[in-house]
């Protein structure tokens, strides 16, 4: 029997429901404490990252061989308590890549470009062209903190814009075969020397707040940061701060330390300039809920039979 707690592509449950018994409830993330009830013959669970997949949640599991993780991020998911029961872990790896380089990348065009966000203005009556006069990529440095599979494909799109690319990830060895196109450079120096800083971490120990007020300060004051890596990356409290007081000219965060990010949780945010908010959604895009849903359902039916 197949659990899937979170949304799917209809396709491919359709080919999990053709094969074994699946309960699909793509609400059930929210329901958290019902799920071990509805665990036992389950075999495979299919999640995305809003879903616990605690050591409670599997000892109430005794039948799983597989957890389908409908995306990259395992930090929801406890690996070890995984592993120590034979689990299978499938994350969707390289189904969403693209969708996460373009939301970087659309993102580093407007917040540069500094214009998309006048339309309260003008509808107010306003004409700002000077505001409104922003900065071309091209040319411009875009700086990765971590140089994984996402971050490469979205600096293959910012060199084809025309910018120059440098990188901090001290996972990859200097003679790595990445390194064509892109400059390895000490976090340091990343912070200080780019036009765009883009995070591309998972969530650890090691990377929580990573960009934390210290860090911000290093970063020129014309500077933009794009999180779409993981919550708690960034110290949020840290980077609003650092927007409204002109240390860097904007951001964009589609990830939080608490999801849904809550009205009280939003309002660091309220009233600061050239900040872009969106709902976790980097690689999420109808194209990519295809390739992912498709990658895991065969993998998830692999495993089982
Ligand atoms: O880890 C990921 O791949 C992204 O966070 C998207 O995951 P989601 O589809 O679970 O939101």
């Amino acid at each position: 029997m197949i659990l899937i707690t979170e949304f799917m592509d209809g396709a491919s449950v359709e080919k999990l429901k053709a094969t074994y018994p699946t309960t699909y409830d793509p609400d059930l993330a929210d329901r958290q404490s019902d799920i071990p009830t509805m665990m036992t013959g389950i075999q495979a669970l299919i999640v995305r990252n809003r879903t616990k997949v605690t050591e409670d949640l599997l000892n109430a599991a005794p039948d799983l061989k597989v957890v389908g993780r409908l995306g990259v991020g395992l930090d929801n998911i406890d690996l070890d308590a995984c592993r120590a029961r034979g689990i299978e872990v499938i994350p969707a790896t390289g189904a969403n890549t693209l969708s996460v380089a373009e939301y970087v990348i659309t993102n580093a065009l407007i917040l540069l470009r500094n214009a998309y966000q006048a339309g309260d203005r003008m509808m107010a009556g306003e004409w700002p062209r000077t505001d409104c006069s922003g900065r071309e990529v091209f040319g411009r440095v875009i700086g990765f903190i971590g140089f994984g599979a996402i971050a490469q494909e979205t600096a293959r799109l910012a060199r084809a814009l025309g910018m120059e690319v440098i990188a901090y990830d001290p996972m990859l060895p200097a003679d790595s075969p990445v390194w064509d196109g892109a400059t390895s450079l000490p976090l340091e120096n990343v912070l200080k020397t780019a036009d765009v800083i883009s995070l591309h971490v998972p969530l650890t120990p090691d990377t929580r707040h990573i960009i934390n007020a210290e860090r911000l300060a290093q970063m020129r004051s014309d500077a933009v940061v794009i999180n779409a890596a993981r919550g708690g990356v960034v110290n949020d409290a840290a980077l609003a701060t650092a927007l409204a007081e002109g240390q860097i000219a904007g951001a964009a965060l589609d990830v939080f330390e608490t999801e849904p990010l809550t009205q009280e949780a939003a309002q660091i945010f309220d009233g600061l300039q050239n900040l872009i908010l969106t709902p976790h959604i980097a690689g999420v895009t109808q194209d990519s809920n295809i390739r992912v849903s498709a990658m895991i359902a065969d993998h998830v039916l692999d495993r089982l039979s």
